[in-house]
């Protein structure tokens, strides 16, 4: 750790679990890094344009010292032995905290020794957020793998600016409170000045908790989105707790979506699918929050019911893999490419099956050019904190075209009511819903579609970043 007074270190500092880069590695061995395009850096690349930032991070491989550089950002690479990635990332993080914030979707799992191993990580992270940051610099902490760096980094490093975002929903009390650490979770943030939550209930549920489980004086005015902050007063110092709902580069992904290459491809895709009456499509991580089951569940209602005809409709279902060694993970794929064979097998022919289904990341052109080509997205998690995949098919359709089914267990579904909202766990309108955004007419759809567009077309990460920083600074 570098003595508090030094005066080297950057004005901005990024903490996340992970590094926003890629490697790449060629023949001989030469190894080069890029600046990995993601959401979080995109939203944060004016920031780091208009001063020297720095990124704190792990590069997503364990028990590797690579020391990555890319342009304009100061990359402090965090490391992650085998074990911790196992009892910090895939234990506390993905098999604890992830499943008991998003509804006990699976039942979490409670143990000491990856608590342990969770709070000898977050130091490390703040040891290294501390070694970055210059005197009085803003240090902006992302996630529910990080919740014990600001009360971390404030008591190595008082004279900083602490912010924290969460991206994943916050729980109810019932729920928060089954976690043995929940106190020391709720200290852990509250070394924040500023603690972020996409929904205002997310906001209100935390400052509730908070009353209930520290004792501590929290205020009770209602959280409005990027206005009225609540506050928790921790020792006569204030933190302030507030919603930021986080979005896209609009303009940016439209522009692309806009280019002839995309176009093209986007017709290339319906031809290569046979010019189905119908495309439906979902775009995910393969996690069990995001309710590809619901969907293909759904279908093969539609189907077995005959109100929609195999032979016309096509599904593309894009999944990424994610978290690969978690037991609920490899549950849930199991799950899902034995329905989707299912009904590949019940409702298809040889040459043309219902469902495509790619278990792989797509380029990120290809990726816009099936948002431009697809009649109807299918969002149909069963909890999300944002799911920026909505605002990202919305930006695409500068036309007007397509069609947005959208459960009302995402955070997105606060801001954009005009989409078909669904309840995941509500099987007949699920399926009126699917049927909805199919059949309506051009007119009905091009309606939703506008108030959708000028939802997110006005709604850019880039005011989620200003908003959160401004407040954070006291601009
Ligand atoms: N390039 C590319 N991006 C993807 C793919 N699948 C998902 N994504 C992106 O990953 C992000 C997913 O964010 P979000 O919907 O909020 O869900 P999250 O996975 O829980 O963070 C979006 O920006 C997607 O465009 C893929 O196959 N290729
Ligand atoms: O880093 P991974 O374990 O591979 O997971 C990917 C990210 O998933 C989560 O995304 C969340 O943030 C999105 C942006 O705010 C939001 O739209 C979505 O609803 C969330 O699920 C996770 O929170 C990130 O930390 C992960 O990097």
């Amino acid at each position: 750790m570098r003595p508090a007074t030094s005066p080297a270190g950057s004005d901005f500092v990024v903490v996340a679990n992970r590094l926003p880069v890629n490697k790449q590695v060629t023949a001989d061995g030469t190894v080069s890094w890029t600046r990995a395009p993601g959401g979080l850096v995109t939203a944060l690349a004016p920031v780091f344009d208009s001063q020297p930032g720095a990124w704190v991070g792990w590069t997503g491989q364990p028990d590797t010292t690579d020391d990555p550089h890319v342009d304009g950002i100061d990359i402090h690479a965090v490391p992650l032995s085998s074990a911790e990635v196992e009892d910090y990332y895939e234990g506390f993080a993905n098999s604890t905290l992830w499943p008991l914030y998003h509804d006990v979707l699976v039942k979490p799992v409670y143990r000491a020794d990856w608590w342990d191993t969770y709070v000898t990580v977050n130091r490390r992270f703040a040891e290294a957020a501390s070694a970055a940051a210059a005197e009085g610099a803003t240090v902006w902490v992302q996630d529910y793998q990080l919740q014990l760096v600001p009360a971390m980094l404030r008591e190595l490093r008082p004279d900083l600016k602490i912010g924290f975002f969460l991206h994943i929903p916050w729980p109810p009390l019932e729920l928060f409170n089954q976690l043995p650490w929940r106190r020391e979770i709720l200290d852990g943030l509250l070394g924040a000045d500023l603690i972020g939550f996409h929904l205002p209930g997310g906001a209100q549920n935390f400052l509730a908790l908070t009353a209930r489980l520290t004792g501590r004086p929290v205020s009770s005015a209602p959280v409005g989105v990027r206005t009225d902050f609540g506050t928790v007063d921790v020792d006569g110092r204030t933190v302030q707790v507030g919603s930021f709902p986080i979005s896209i580069d609009s303009a940016g992904v439209a522009a692309q979506a806009d280019s002839q290459a995309v176009r093209e491809r986007a017709v290339e895709i319906r031809e290569s699918l046979g010019n189905p009456k119908t495309l439906l499509l979902g775009v995910d991580r393969l996690d069990y929050t995001k309710g590809i089951d619901v969907r293909v569940e759904s279908l093969e209602r539609l189907f077995a019911s005959g109100r929609l005809d195999p032979a016309d409709t096509v599904l593309v279902q894009l999944a990424s893999p994610s978290r690969e060694n978690v037991d609920s993970y490899v549950a849930l794929r199991d799950k899902v490419e034995r329905t989707v064979a299912h009904i590949n097998g019940t409702y298809g022919t040889v040459d043309a099956p219902p469902i495509r289904y790619l278990l792989q990341p797509v380029p990120r052109a290809e990726l816009l050019a099936y948002f431009v080509a697809a009649d109807v997205a299918l969002v149909t998690p069963l909890r999300d904190g944002m799911n920026l995949v909505t605002k990202e098919y919305i930006a695409c359709r500068s036309d007007l075209g397509g069609a947005l089914v959208l459960s009302e267990f995402t955070g997105a579904a606060m801001e954009l009511e005009a989409a078909y909202l669904m309840n995941p766990y509500d099987e007949a309108a699920t399926d009126d819903a699917v049927l909805a955004a199919v059949t309506d007419d051009d007119a009905e759809r091009r309606r939703r579609m506008g108030i959708l567009r000028d939802q997110v077309m006005h709604n850019d990460v880039d005011q989620w970043a200003r908003s959160f920083l401004d407040t954070l600074t006291g601009k």
